[in-house]
C-alpha cells in the first residue's frame, strides 16, 4: 500500500518464510491495489457470501490490479454452509476457470468464508495462496489469523481441516458498521476471551471501554481489534500447530462447540457459544479453588456488557454435552482436557476435573 492511512496499525505474525502481515485500520479496502503486493499471479478468485457480496464485493474488486483475472463465486450464508460441499464448489469453480497454482484465493466475510476459503486453499493442487479480508469482529480478532482452517462435521466442529496461513490480513474496522449488533457481540466474546486467558490489562480495559465499543467508537475498536491480534499472533508464533500454549485460545470452546453442533450449526453463533462455555470454564475453576467468586462475577459481569448469553440452552442434558465434549480434538488418551482460569488472565491446559465435578457443574448452570 502506498500510503498507512490515519489510525491504521500493521502487525505481524512471524513464521519465518512463512510471515505474514496483518493490516488494520478504516478504508483499507477499496485503496486501489490494497491487495496487491500479496497476490501469487495474476489468478484471483474472491469467494465471499450472498450477504456480504453486496455490501464489499465492489471495493473488494477497487483493490485489485486493473490487469488481474478476477473471477468471483457467492456462496450461500451462514454456519450450516460450513461444509465439505460448499469447499467442493469452490475447487470447481477453480478448475471451471482453468486456474493454476499462482492463482490466489480471498476470503472476503467473516469467519465461516475464511476458514472454508483457507481449506480450500490448502488443498487446491496440493496449496495456493490466499488472502484473509475479514468483514466480522469475530473474524478480525481471531478466525482470520493463525491459518487454522476448515470445515464442521455433523459430530463435530471444525473436525475436518488444515493449518494454511494467509499471505496477508487486510482488517477494514469500516465494515463493522453494517455488522448487525447480535454478531458484534459474538466477536466480543473472542476479545474477551484474551483478556481473559492471556492479559489481566487488556480485561481490565475491555471492562471500562464495553460500551464505547458498541458504540463502534473508532478508537476503541482499533485497541480491541489490534491487542486481540497482537495477542493471537503471539501465541500462534510460539506454537503455529497447536503442541502447547495455542490450546489455551480453545478457553470456553470444548462446551461452546458441544453447544454449536448439538443445538445444529447456526442455532447458536460461535461466539455466543464461547461465551456460555468460558462461564463455564471460570465456575469450574472456581470449584477447582482457583478462582474466587469475585472474579467469577467480573466474568459474568463482562459477558453481560457485551450482551451474550449466561446460560446454556433448556434441552441440553449433562449427557448431551459429555458425548460432544468426548469427541474434543484436545483430549489425548479417552482424558478430557479442558482450558481452565488459574487466575484472571492466566489459563492453563488441565486434566484436573474429575467427572463428577464436572457432571455437577453442568447440571447446576443456569438453562434458558
Ligand atoms: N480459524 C479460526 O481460528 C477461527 C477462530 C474463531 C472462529 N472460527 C470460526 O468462525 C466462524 C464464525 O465466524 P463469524 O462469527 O464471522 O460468522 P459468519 O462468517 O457466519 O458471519 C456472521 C454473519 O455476518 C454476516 N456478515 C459478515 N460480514 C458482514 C458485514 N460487514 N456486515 C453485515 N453482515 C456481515 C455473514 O454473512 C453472516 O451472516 C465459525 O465457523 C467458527 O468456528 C474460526
Ligand atoms: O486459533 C486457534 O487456535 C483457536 O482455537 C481459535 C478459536 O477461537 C477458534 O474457534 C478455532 O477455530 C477453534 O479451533 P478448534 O481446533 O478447537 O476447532
Ligand atoms: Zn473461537
Amino acid at each position: 500500500m502506498s500510503e498507512t492511512p490515519i489510525g491504521s496499525r500493521t502487525l505481524e505474525v512471524s513464521l519465518g518464510e512463512r510471515s505474514y502481515p496483518i493490516h488494520i485500520g478504516p478504508g483499507l479496502l477499496g485503496e486501489p491495489d490494497a491487495l496487491a503486493p500479496w497476490l501469487a499471479g495474476r489468478q484471483v478468485m474472491v469467494v465471499t457470501n450472498e450477504v456480504v457480496a453486496p455490501l464489499y464485493l465492489a471495493r473488494c474488486r477497487a483493490s485489485l490490479p486493473a490487469d488481474a483475472e478476477v473471477r468471483e463465486l457467492v456462496l450461500p450464508d451462514g454456519e450450516a454452509t460450513k461444509t465439505l460441499e460448499s469447499v467442493s464448489r469452490i475447487w470447481d469453480a477453480l478448475l471451471e476457470a482453468g486456474f493454476n497454482r499462482r492463482c490466489t484465493l480471498i476470503a472476503l466475510g467473516g469467519g465461516v468464508i475464511g476458514d472454508m476459503v483457507g481449506f480450500a486453499a490448502a488443498c487446491y493442487q496440493r496449496g495456493v495462496a490466499f488472502i484473509q479480508v475479514p468483514t466480522t469482529l469475530l473474524s478480525q480478532v481471531d478466525s482470520s489469523v493463525g491459518g487454522k482452517t476448515g470445515v464442521n462435521h455433523a459430530l463435530g466442529k471444525n473436525m475436518i481441516g488444515a493449518f494454511w496461513q494467509p499471505r496477508a490480513v487486510l482488517i477494514d474496522t469500516e465494515t463493522l458498521e453494517t455488522l448487525p449488533a447480535r454478531e458484534f457481540s459474538a466477536g466480543l466474546a473472542e476479545v474477551i476471551k484474551y483478556g481473559l486467558i492471556r492479559d489481566a490489562d487488556f480485561l481490565g480495559w475491555l471492562e471500562g471501554a464495553m460500551e464505547d465499543l458498541r458504540a463502534l467508537e473508532p478508537m476503541a475498536l482499533i485497541r480491541a481489534i489490534e491487542c486481540s491480534c497482537a495477542l493471537k499472533a503471539e501465541i500462534v508464533a510460539e506454537d503455529e500447530t497447536e503442541q502447547g500454549v495455542r490450546a489455551l485460545l480453545n478457553l470456553g470452546h470444548t462446551f461452546g462447540h458441544a453447544i454449536e453442533a448439538h443445538q445444529g450449526y447456526g442455532k447458536w453463533l460461535h461466539g455466543e457459544a464461547v461465551g456460555a462455555g468460558m462461564l463455564m470454564a471460570a465456575e469450574l475453576s472456581a470449584r477447582l479453588g482457583w478462582l474466587d467468586e469475585a472474579e467469577v462475577s467480573r466474568v459474568r459481569d463482562i459477558l453481560l456488557a457485551a450482551a451474550l448469553p449466561l446460560s446454556v440452552p433448556a434441552d441440553m442434558s449433562v449427557e448431551d454435552f459429555l458425548v460432544r465434549m468426548r469427541l474434543d480434538k484436545k483430549n489425548i488418551d479417552s482424558r478430557l482436557r479442558l482450558i481452565l482460569l488459574r487466575s484472571l488472565g492466566d489459563a492453563c491446559l488441565s486434566h484436573e476435573t474429575t467427572p463428577e465435578l464436572l457432571e455437577a457443574l453442568i447440571e447446576a448452570f443456569p438453562r434458558a
